[in-house]
């Protein structure tokens, strides 16, 4: 093996996506089969001890990728050199509690480690924040990264472009693999818009083939947005191994593009785009070609879709506004 290690840094190691991701990520899910990585975990104090367990075992595994495994509680060393930065480590949301009550309690975790990325990270570092609020963490990191460019912090909405398909492909009983071009809008969270106007099934129009807007608006969207809190009903615990797989999903794709005529979404910095205020980290259906990504142009927004897209944006202003006046941006 020949080619350079990527260097790959996941907060939150010891907690149970890292324990769901970093297996993948060591096995050449994340960025190839031929593709070496050096894994880095960072994690506090109290999760150093399961962290070593983790990479034991990762040891164990003797992947022929995996050249090495570091482990720290120091962002410094987290980022130092990283290609890739996984921030997974926050604190979940648990039964009853709400997104905005996790702002204040994960704001302060997120700016040291945008700026522990922009002084110590590589100079193509490419950031996904999985942590929740996870796009609102991602602006409050980017804003405390003033030398990376701000496209390089993403926030992941995978999981609910992920959940859209299979809800749609259970509908429509068309398989996952023939259902193309879904859009997450917005926040990940309950107000977030999963937007199948634009999307295909079997190569025709998914709202077409659907035509029931009745179960659009009262069972295909709540049950997208609020699959979150459904799974931490049944389960006990927030998504895991399906969180772990969409964080894979977003950066392959980021890292290895899109395929042809198909999009994905991802929480990006806004450029103004579809009226979405400039600067917020919002969902966008987005293609991506050689480690860059672009927002879709000139998809026509119905009236349906336009209010529900600017409800799920207005949280992030307000989101945005709070953070602010924390002064955690
Ligand atoms: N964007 C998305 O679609 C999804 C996001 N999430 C979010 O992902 C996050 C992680 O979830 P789980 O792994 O289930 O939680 P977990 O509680 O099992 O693990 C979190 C880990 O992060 C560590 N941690 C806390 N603060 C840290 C810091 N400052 N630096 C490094 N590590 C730190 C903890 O010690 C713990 O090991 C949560 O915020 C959860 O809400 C979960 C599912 C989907
Ligand atoms: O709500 C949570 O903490 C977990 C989450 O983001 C999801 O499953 O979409």
């Amino acid at each position: 093996m020949t080619r350079t290690p990527v260097n790959v840094t996941v907060t939150g190691a010891a907690g149970q996506i890292g324990y769901a991701l970093l297996f993948r990520i060591a096995s050449g899910h994340l960025l190839g089969s031929d593709v070496p990585v050096k894994l880095r975990l960072l994690e506090i104090p109290q999760g150093l001890k399961a962290a070593e367990g983790t990479a034991m075992e990762l040891d164990d595994c003797a992947f022929p990728l995996l050249q090495g495994i570091e482990i720290t509680d120091d962002p410094n060393v987290g980022f130092a050199g990283a290609n890739v930065a996984l921030l997974v480590g926050a604190r979940p949301r648990t039964k009853g509690m709400e997104r905005g009550d996790l702002l204040a309690a994960n704001g302060s975790i997120f700016g040291p480690q945008g700026k522990a990325i922009n002084d110590n990270a590589a100079d193509d570092i490419k950031v996904l924040v999985v942590g929740n609020p996870a796009n609102t963490n991602a602006l409050i990191a980017q804003a405390s990264a003033p030398d990376v460019p701000a496209e390089r912090f993403t926030a992941m909405t995978r999981l609910d472009h992920n959940r859209a398909i299979s809800q749609l492909s259970q509908k429509t009983g068309v398989a996952v693999s023939e259902i193309r071009r879904l859009t997450i809008w917005g926040n990940h969270s309950a107000t977030q818009y999963p937007d199948i106007f634009h999307a295909e099934v079997a190569g025709k129009n998914a709202a077409e083939v659907v035509n029931d807007e009745q179960w659009l608006a009262d069972t295909f969207i709540p049950t997208v947005a609020k699959r979150g809190a459904a799974i931490i009903e049944a389960r006990g615990a927030s998504s895991a191994a399906s969180a772990a797989n969409a964080a894979i999903d977003h950066v392959h794709t980021w890292v290895n593009g899109t395929a042809d005529g198909d999009w994905t979404s991802m929480g990006i910095v806004s450029d103004g785009s579809y009226g979405v205020p400039e600067g917020i980290i919002s969902s966008f259906p987005v293609t991506t070609k050689d480690g860059k990504f672009e927002i879709v142009q000139g998809l026509e927004i119905n009236d349906f879709s336009r209010a529900r897209i600017d409800a799920s944006v207005q949280e992030l202003v307000e989101e945005r506004d709070a953070v602010r006046e924390l002064g955690l941006i």
